[in-house]
């Protein structure tokens, strides 16, 4: 199977180099062109700009930033619309809102293509080694034609109806994982701050009820304040911002997230929204001065 590839960011390029090693033959786009360069060094091809990779490929994924890059990407010029026809699919994998994701669907379907939104849970990690879990909706018939890229790509995926769902479920999911970020890093500081060993609450935690794989890979290296790039900070804040947005069209209160959003943008204030989410433990950490008013 040929695919087209747009963006190779952490998670483009983890996914496309094991689409190729998987013998599928990939030809790869990135705004910063010299990105490519490490692709094609393993097999794949270059196109110019969206619209070629578009026009050479039957199918093409994108895996972009945010809705401002999923946007451009299609709308602009040199941009997806201006090949896409019919009989050609275009798959986005990035996170972004329902709208958008309609936005993309309705000029895509116009214009005869085929449209699926797939964001991912998982990470690099998860990324390099196709285990992502895949949250797909849209076109039926498309999702069943790409199911062998989303094999290599994943080891679960899900079909979730109409266009919109995959981007809410993604969002949702997200925001969960925010907030469970932001309660860790707290415990972590109370810990320190009680006179308690970090690393014995990181054993404890992981031997009871609220173990999970997150607390347990990011949290040694949490403590020792490193924190490279898997999930970077600012597409956490990104998804917190566009899950409160999906809370205030739907009426659902969630001061949880509200305040974790809070400390996500305290920590991109303070210049970590290139490093890791797990970041937000350094915003955490500075006193709240608003409490001592
Ligand atoms: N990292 C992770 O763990 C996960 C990330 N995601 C989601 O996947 C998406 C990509 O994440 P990730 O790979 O980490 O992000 P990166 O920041 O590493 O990569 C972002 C990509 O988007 C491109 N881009 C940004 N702005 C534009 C634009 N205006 N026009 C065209 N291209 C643009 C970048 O190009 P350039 O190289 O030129 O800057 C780059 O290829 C995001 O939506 C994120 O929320 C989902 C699951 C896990
Ligand atoms: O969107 C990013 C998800 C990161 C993860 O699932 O670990």
């Amino acid at each position: 199977m040929e695919v087209g590839f747009l963006g190779l960011g952490i998670m483009g390029k983890a996914m496309s180099l094991n689409l190729l090693r998987h013998g599928f033959k990939v030809t790869v786009w990135n705004r910063t062109l010299s990105r490519c360069d490490e692709l094609v060094e393993h097999g794949a091809s270059v196109g110019e700009t969206p619209a070629a990779v578009i026009k050479k490929c039957k199918y093409t994924i994108a895996m972009l930033s945010d809705p401002s890059a999923a946007l451009s990407v299609v709308f602009d010029k040199d941009g997806v619309l201006e090949e896409i026809c019919s009989g050609k699919g275009y798959i986005d994998m990035s996170t972004v809102d329902a709208d958008t994701s309609s936005k993309i669907s309705e000029a895509i379907t116009e214009k005869g293509g085929y449209f699926l939104e797939a964001p991912v849970s998982g990470s690099k990690k998860p990324a390099e080694d196709g285990q992502l879990v895949i949250l797909a909706a849209g076109v039926k018939a498309l999702y069943d034609e790409v199911i062998p890229a989303f094999d290599v790509l994943g080891k679960k995926s899900f079909f979730l109806g109409k266009v919109g769902n995959g981007a809410k479920m993604k969002l949702v999911v997200n925001m969960i994982m925010g907030s469970m970020m932001n309660a860790f890093s707290e415990g972590l500081v109370l810990a320190e701050r009680s006179g308690l060993s970090q690393q014995t609450l990181l054993d404890i935690v992981d031997l009871g009820g609220i173990a999970n794989p997150m607390f347990k890979q990011k949290g040694p290296a949490m403590i020792q304040s490193k924190f490279p790039p898997a999930f970077p900070l600012k597409h956490q804040q990104k998804d917190m911002r566009l899950a409160l947005a999906l809370g205030d069209e739907n009426a659902v209160s969630m001061p949880v997230a509200a305040a974790a959003n809070e400390a996500f943008k305290k920590a991109r204030s303070l210049g970590l929204g290139d490093n890791d989410f797990s970041a937000v433990y350094e915003a955490v950490k500075i006193p709240d001065c608003s409490a001592d008013a």
